[in-house]
């Protein structure tokens, strides 16, 4: 296998530049001259302050953006288009308000071709694994904050993808919820890859804690995680970048996360290593955070 395959993503010397939202006529460079790449099965987080251009490269590596200049690579192959072996999990809810969970779950399955009976049976699965079985025909206003993101978990993975893309996905969670949901993440990423007709397992329950013994580096799927928040990239993640404040965003740190897995989000932080990590990559992105919050107020002015 080629050294380029090994990596399930690339975004190489990607530069991303609009037309100014603020200054008409002017352009503004979100992105340049940045490289990023994602082994397959490797957990990465990327930080950065607010508005820096973290999603407008996650959108770059789902090739729902098109950058100004640089190559995306998929398993060593140049991505034209969207990016087919990704799954997308945004900030914002993307569940459809008219159809149930279970609806919901079939729907990406359903639209690539899979027959409706066995489209059904494997999102009824999936709702089980991330702790829904029995909920599948609540509709998303009938379901908590918590219970909206496991059904869009189930979602992105009943489609068995190799890399998944995640925004922020659990920002609108309450502490509590979003340290269980983070554990579920860590414990289905580390669960071999059951493929998209095998019947999943284990099942998942909130209280379980995400104690899951690790499957090993084979079958994880890759993940590109974008967050603000240090604390949570550094829990989850095998490596952790961090990207300069705008305009011109481009890493300025890379940082190892060399915690033993498996991890427990919550009992990881009180590690002597992960404050160690913490205070580490803090003192790179400090500095970067307030010139984004400056920028921010400028605006704001
Ligand atoms: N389509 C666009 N047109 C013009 N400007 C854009 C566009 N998309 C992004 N930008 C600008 O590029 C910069 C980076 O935006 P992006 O959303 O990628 O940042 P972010 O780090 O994800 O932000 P946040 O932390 O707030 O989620 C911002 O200044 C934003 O206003």
């Amino acid at each position: 296998m080629s050294d380029d395959a090994d990596h399930a993503l690339e975004l190489l010397d990607i530069s991303c530049t609009f037309r100014s939202k603020d200054e008409r006529g002017q352009r503004y460079t979100a992105v340049a001259g940045t490289s990023l790449r994602v082994r397959a099965g490797e957990f990465v987080s990327v930080v950065g302050p607010t508005g820096c251009g973290k999603s407008t490269l996650l959108n770059v590596g789902a090739g729902l953006l098109e950058p100004s200049s640089g190559t995306v690579k998929v398993f060593g192959q140049p991505l034209t288009g969207v990016n087919a072996r990704a799954g997308y999990m945004f900030q914002t809810e993307a569940l459809m308000p008219w159809r149930s969970a279970l609806a919901n779950v079939m729907l990406g399955l359903q639209y690539r071709g899979m027959p409706d009976d066995a489209a059904r049976t494997l999102a009824e699965q999936w709702l089980a694994r991330v702790g829904l079985g029995g909920f599948g025909d609540r509709y998303p206003h009938e379901l908590s904050g918590g219970m909206r993101k496991r059904t869009a978990l189930a979602q992105v993975l009943a489609l068995d993808p190799d890399i998944i893309l995640m925004d922020e996905p659990f920002s609108a969670l309450d502490v509590q919820t979003r340290q269980l949901m983070e554990n579920e993440v860590l414990e289905l990423w580390a669960a071999p890859s059951t493929g998209r007709r095998a019947a999943p397992a284990p099942v998942l329950t909130p209280a379980a804690g995400g104690r899951a013994a690790p499957a090993g580096q084979q079958g994880r799927k890759a993940v590109l995680f974008i967050t603000h928040d240090l604390d949570e990239a550094i829990a989850m993640s095998d490596r952790v970048v961090v990207l300069s404040a705008g305009p011109a965003t481009h890493p300025i740190g890379e940082f190892v996360i060399d915690l033993a897995r498996p991890r427990d989000v919550a009992e990881v932080r009180t590690h002597p290593r992960f404050v160690e990590l913490h205070s580490q990559i803090w003192s790179v992105l400090r500095d970067e955070v307030l010139k984004g919050y400056a920028q921010q107020l400028k605006k704001a002015a």
